[in-house]
């Protein structure tokens, strides 16, 4: 963690979740506030579908309720689509934006993902950015140069410690219950604070960066324990609150 920078641990349930999910999000925000120590935030970026219910779930609670996506637009003619001010009419706070999920699946670049931070923040939320590198790109040692343009690509120059959350998400560690060594984690997330400075100055300082792939109840402690490691984005992990909250309650003391 980093010294003054309040953690967040945060929740994408990714294409997850119908009603019958509603008991595990008031669960989740029952609990977080005991669970955490009230030395963290939470968030759940729940699919679209859940949202408004997800808000009204949570209200009054530490943990706030998120989008996945925006469209980079803020309305028009884009079937399907959901804009930034649609969901924080659900009431959302936060949206996750270029999550490799979306990089891949739906050939989202750099610049798209840029453009759905602003429309994030045009619209009053807080972009979640996502960057990591592929298995391909680790093991020839391309690690840090991809990251630094995917920062520079994708996190607009008027970022702030208020409107943007950074999520470090190695690919390879998504789902599969690897993650990279406890220092290569602190290498990739001092590299990350040190191009966020390059872009944003000392704003950058007061940004949060997140690690995602992987964490689970077992290994949340030690990865919390990094420095420049302000929590997580849970993917698998937070589907139930049980594991969620174990997860939150290793932020305590830390
Ligand atoms: O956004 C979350 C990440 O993709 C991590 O997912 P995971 O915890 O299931 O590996």
């Amino acid at each position: 963690m980093t010294p003054g920078i309040r953690p967040l641990i945060a929740g994408n349930w990714k294409m997850n979740g119908t009603s019958d999910s509603l008991g595990e999000l008031q669960a989740i925000a029952a609990g977080f506030a005991d669970a955490s120590g009230n030395e963290a935030d939470g968030l759940i970026c729940v699919p679209a579908t859940l949202l408004d219910r997800a808000a009204k779930a949570m209200a009054g609670s530490p943990v706030a309720s998120g989008g996945q996506d925006c469209h980079a637009k803020e309305s028009g003619a884009h079937t399907g689509d959901i804009s930034a001010a649609m969901l924080k009419d659900c009431g959302a706070s936060h949206v996750i934006v270029g999550h490799s999920e979306r990089r891949a699946d739906h050939g989202e670049s750099d610049a798209v993902v840029a453009a759905k931070a602003k429309a994030a923040w045009q619209a009053g939320l807080v972009a979640v950015i996502c960057i990591g590198e592929t298995r391909e790109e680790r093991v020839s040692g391309k690690t840090l140069s991809v990251l630094s343009t995917q920062i520079a690509g994708s996190v607009p120059a008027e970022a702030t410690a208020a409107n943007t959350v950074v999520a470090y998400e190695p690919v390879w560690a998504i789902g599969t219950g690897l993650i990279p060594t406890l220092p290569d984690v602190e290498e990739a997330h001092a590299h990350i604070r040190a191009e966020l400075k390059r872009l944003i100055g000392a704003e950058a300082d007061g940004v949060r960066i997140l690690y995602g792939g992987s964490m689970k109840p077992d290994n949340a402690g030690e990865l919390l324990s990094i420095n420049n490691v302000d929590g997580g984005l849970i993917g698998g992990a937070s589907l139930k609150a049980k594991d969620f909250l174990a997860i939150a309650n290793a932020v305590k003391g830390k």
